[in-house]
């Protein structure tokens, strides 16, 4: 007999806000124990390089590494990889990979100008990023999706290198993987990662040479060592637990639902799942659905543990209040399974991805629909979006000032460089003036 059992809500009881904000609280990154471990391992790899990755690969993955060479791989691993797999798999990886590179060609941006009357040119030039690192989680499960959802938007970036970290515990990494590398055009992998990877990837090494922006996600060791590294070189954001949250009418099969909140709570013990609806009964069935298919499935501790921990059903008044609260919450993950699902897109403000409709299982964008899956969790979908060729793009501003225009300008910017006490700002601006200077 199962103990399994999910929290509960009201989103009209008066202790509801209370409720949802304990059910939100995350705290892994802050956790002090973690962030001194990383503290010292990113102090030791600064110092030590090398020799100090190897060491805490060798304890935290329980490798036996006796040199930088042995946790290099080269692109000749990776096509070999390549040609082990399956047919069936590499079709599935191909086809995975076009469409996330279809996807990611529409966000490419384009360098432009403008010309103004007196011959001044303003504009803003794009230039892809020299080297990114890129980090493939590879604790628990591993994510060959996760390879291509990081390297091809930076490929269609047109970034020169990508590297990439992705640990190997007790000296097993899935060719599927590799495959995933090869296909998406990887430069070359280290078999490395938690902290000990993000530290060579921003400081360098012997081996790892220092990347420009490190992206993808982790657990906390690998949030909590990116966000402290942070300046020393550009990261994506700091992706927490995978999470999911699901408002729908009651119309669509419970069974279905129940499973798409199993499937973000497999990633993690930390992982949520949260379901909205006005159905009180539909509620009661994902509830039934929920317990009956947590049995079915293989990996089952794990995502007893985390939809208990961390997971809701909630009921609400309407689909307007289901909206509502899912602002609040931001989720990483959010499917709408209603009908007519489009005309609630102006209303949703916070969502790090949006599924629309019965039949678009979250689980399609976390493989081959196309759009990214490193998204935003933890509400930080408020203000930061998915990872995309943006992310491997700068934007530099560009000037060109006709005598003309030297002349109109140089005006303006020597009496307010005045105003703020700048004398050589505004002589320097003033040489330029042709006539009657400040
Ligand atoms: N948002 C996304 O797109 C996305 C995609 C896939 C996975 N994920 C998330 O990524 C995470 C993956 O975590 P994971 O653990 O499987 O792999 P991981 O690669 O992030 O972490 C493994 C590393 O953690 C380090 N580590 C483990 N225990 C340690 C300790 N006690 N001290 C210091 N370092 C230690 C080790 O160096 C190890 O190599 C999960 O939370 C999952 O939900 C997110
Ligand atoms: N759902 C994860 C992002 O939160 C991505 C992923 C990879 N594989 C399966 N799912
Ligand atoms: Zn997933």
């Amino acid at each position: 007999m199962s103990e399994f059992s999910i929290c509960r809500l009201d989103a009209g009881s008066p202790d509801f806000s209370q409720a949802l904000e304990q059910l939100l609280a995350w705290e892994s990154v802050a956790d002090q124990n973690v962030i001194s471990a990383v503290t010292e391992i990113l102090r030791e790899v600064k110092a030590r390089g090398d020799a100090a990755v190897i060491e805490y690969t060798n304890r935290f993955d329980r490798r036996d590494l006796k040199s930088a060479g042995d946790f290099c791989l080269d692109r000749a691993a990776l096509t070999d990889a390549l040609e082990r797999i399956s047919a069936e798999k590499r079709a599935a990886l191909e086809t995975a990979a076009k469409r996330v590179r279809d996807y990611h060609e529409h966000q490419l941006q384009s360098s432009w100008q403008y010309r103004e009357a007196d011959g001044t040119v303003l504009g803003q030039q794009i230039t892809p990023m020299e080297r990114v690192g890129i980090y493939v989680p590879g604790g628990k499960a591993s994510y060959p999706s996760s390879v291509l959802m990081n390297a091809i938007p930076a490929r269609v970036a047109g970034v020169d290198e990508i590297l990439m970290v992705v640990p190997a515990p007790d000296n097993q990494l899935s060719d599927l993987v590799l495959a995933a590398a090869a296909i998406a055009g990887v430069d070359r992998v280290f078999t490395i990662g938690g902290a000990q990877a993000v530290a060579a990837l921003a400081y360098g090494t012997e081996t790892v040479a220092r990347v420009d922006k490190i992206v993808g996600p982790g657990n906390i060791f690998v949030a909590s060592a990116k966000r402290a590294v942070f300046g020393q070189v550009a990261i994506d954001m700091i992706a927490g637990p995978s999470e999911i949250l699901v408002i729908c009418d009651g119309k669509t099969d419970p069974d279905w639902i129940a499973m798409d909140l199993l499937s973000q709570a497999e990633h993690d013990e930390q992982a949520q799942s949260i379901l909205l609806s006005p159905d009180a009964a539909f509620l009661d069935a994902v509830a039934n659905s929920l317990e009956k298919q947590l049995e079915t499935l293989p990996r089952e501790a794990i995502a007893r543990r985390s939809i208990a921990g961390r997971g809701a059903l909630i009921l609400v008044r309407d689909i307007e209040q289901a909206i509502e609260v899912s602002n609040r919450i931001a989720p990483e993950h959010l499917e709408v399974s209603v009908d007519d699902p489009e005309q609630y897109l102006p209303r949703i403000r916070h969502a790090g991805a949006i599924f629309l409709g019965r039949y678009t299982a979250e689980a399609l964008g976390d493989y081959c629909a196309g759009p990214n899956h490193v998204l935003p969790t933890s509400g930080t979908a408020r203000f930061s979006s998915p990872l995309g060729v943006y992310d491997f793009q700068k934007r530099s501003s560009i000037i060109y000032c006709s005598p003309q225009g030297a002349d109109t300008l140089g005006r303006v910017a020597a009496t307010l460089a005045k105003g703020e006490g700048l004398d050589a700002h505004a002589r320097s601006a003033t040489y330029r003036v042709t006539e009657g200077g400040v």
